[in-house]
């Protein structure tokens, strides 16, 4: 019996499913309420392109009438509904298709946001915080997002909000998608392409991490100044498979991550707030998850250098510095890695939800006062 035959499926077409489709479902941009998009007809839309399907190694070409390329394995009669596209490791989600994304999300807000915010763990607002904060908002749930992934992860809450902080426009995700949910890195990283093409400049994530660090204590903040990408030593990375130049370039610098000026601004918004003693700055590493650490990981990741650990942000990272985004991170510290066999202690979800939670006033000021910085500097840099 020959190999089983393995089916690719790219979504195929490029021209997104969206354009022409920017009416009506949400009504009027913004009135000084929270509004929500009416997700009608975007199922629709979600499957307005069907995947062409592809026959990989060996080549040959796909006969969806033929029984004989089945190796007897039992196909849906449909083969489209063979769909493995939204799992591929290689980017399927085009410029078109993300441009599509930003004109669909345009054309519902007049706010035009340069600052980007992602919400880690806990600090998404599932009990009202960051993006509860911004005033004149819209907010688009995900689902009702053509293209957009959805998060499956308590304490990420699956929004996406533009509005003001303070003075400053910008658009928030409440939740974000971890590479463990199984959704491929690009698909993780596909939103800062859209923030990109909203218009965004400046990328600011946060984070729940584990604290290796012997100085950090739970509840302690980590500006990130650097990372280690153990899922890119192990072969994956956001920018796998056909690159667009329209993005960024093939082989990015990824050496200044995290902009050395945007460090200097957080660094003086924790003196203004006189909580110096709590803000560190080091070197963050993400593995997959979504099982945490072994003892004898944890001692290896410290013996490398790492300050904290945790399963997102450099994919997002590594995704805004391709096209040219400023992008800046912080970890909270919302557990204490085990390195000790004889500990009974264990990391879990909850205390790192609950730890989110409670340093939500903190972190909230935190990041309002970062914005403003980093907006004021951008008016002076014009
Ligand atoms: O990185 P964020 O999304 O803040 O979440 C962190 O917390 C979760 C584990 O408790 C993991 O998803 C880890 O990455
Ligand atoms: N990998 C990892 N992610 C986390 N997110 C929050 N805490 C942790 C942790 O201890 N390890």
């Amino acid at each position: 019996m020959s190999a089983p035959v393995k089916i690719a499926v790219s979504n195929g077409t490029t021209n997104g499913a969206t354009n022409g489709n920017t009416n009506g479902a949400l009504n009027g941009a913004t009135n000084g309420a929270t509004q929500e998009v009416n997700g009608a007809d975007l199922k629709k839309m979600k499957n307005a392109n069907p995947p062409k399907v592809y026959i990989g190694s060996p080549h040959k070409e796909f006969n969806p009438s033929s029984n004989d390329s089945m190796d007897g394995n039992q196909f849906p009669a449909d083969p489209l509904q063979c769909r493995i596209e939204p799992y591929s490791p290689y980017n399927s989600c085009t410029y078109e298709i993300v441009q599509s994304v930003a004109e669909f999300l345009l054309s519902r807000v007049t706010i035009r946001p340069k600052i980007g915010i992602i919400c880690g763990s806990g600090m998404d607002g599932t009990t009202g915080c960051l993006a509860d904060a911004l005033t004149d908002s819209t907010s688009f749930p995900y689902e009702t997002i053509p293209y957009f992934p959805t998060p499956t992860v308590p304490g990420h809450m699956g929004r996406l909000v533009f509005g003001y902080l303070g003075d400053v426009p910008v658009m928030c995700m409440q939740g974000r998608f971890h590479y463990y949910e199984g959704y491929p890195l690009w698909k993780c990283a596909m939103p800062v392409r859209v923030m990109k093409l909203v218009g965004v400049t400046h990328l600011l994530a946060s984070n729940a991490a584990g604290g290796l660090n012997n100085n950090y204590k739970v509840g302690d903040i980590m500006i990130i100044k650097d990372h280690i990408n153990l899922l890119g030593f192990a072969g994956n990375n956001p920018l796998m498979g056909p690159n667009d130049e329209r993005f960024g370039p093939r082989f990015p610098a990824i050496n200044r991550a995290y902009d050395y000026s945007v460090r200097r601004m957080a660094k003086a918004v924790a003196s203004e707030m006189n909580i110096n003693n709590i803000v560190h700055e080091g070197v963050y590493s993400v593995v997959g998850g979504p099982s945490f650490e072994t003892i004898a990981e944890i001692r290896m990741l410290a013996a490398l250098g790492v300050d904290a650990v945790g399963m997102s942000t450099v994919h997002e990272v590594i995704t805004a510095r391709h096209c040219g985004m400023t992008s800046f991170a912080f970890s909270l510290i919302t557990n204490k890695s085990v390195t000790d066999y004889e500990s009974y202690e264990e990391p879990n979800h909850a205390e790192v939800i609950d730890m989110g939670k409670h340093r939500e006033p903190v972190l909230k000021e935190f990041i309002a006062r970062l914005v403003k910085k980093i907006e004021h500097d951008r008016q002076q840099s014009k």
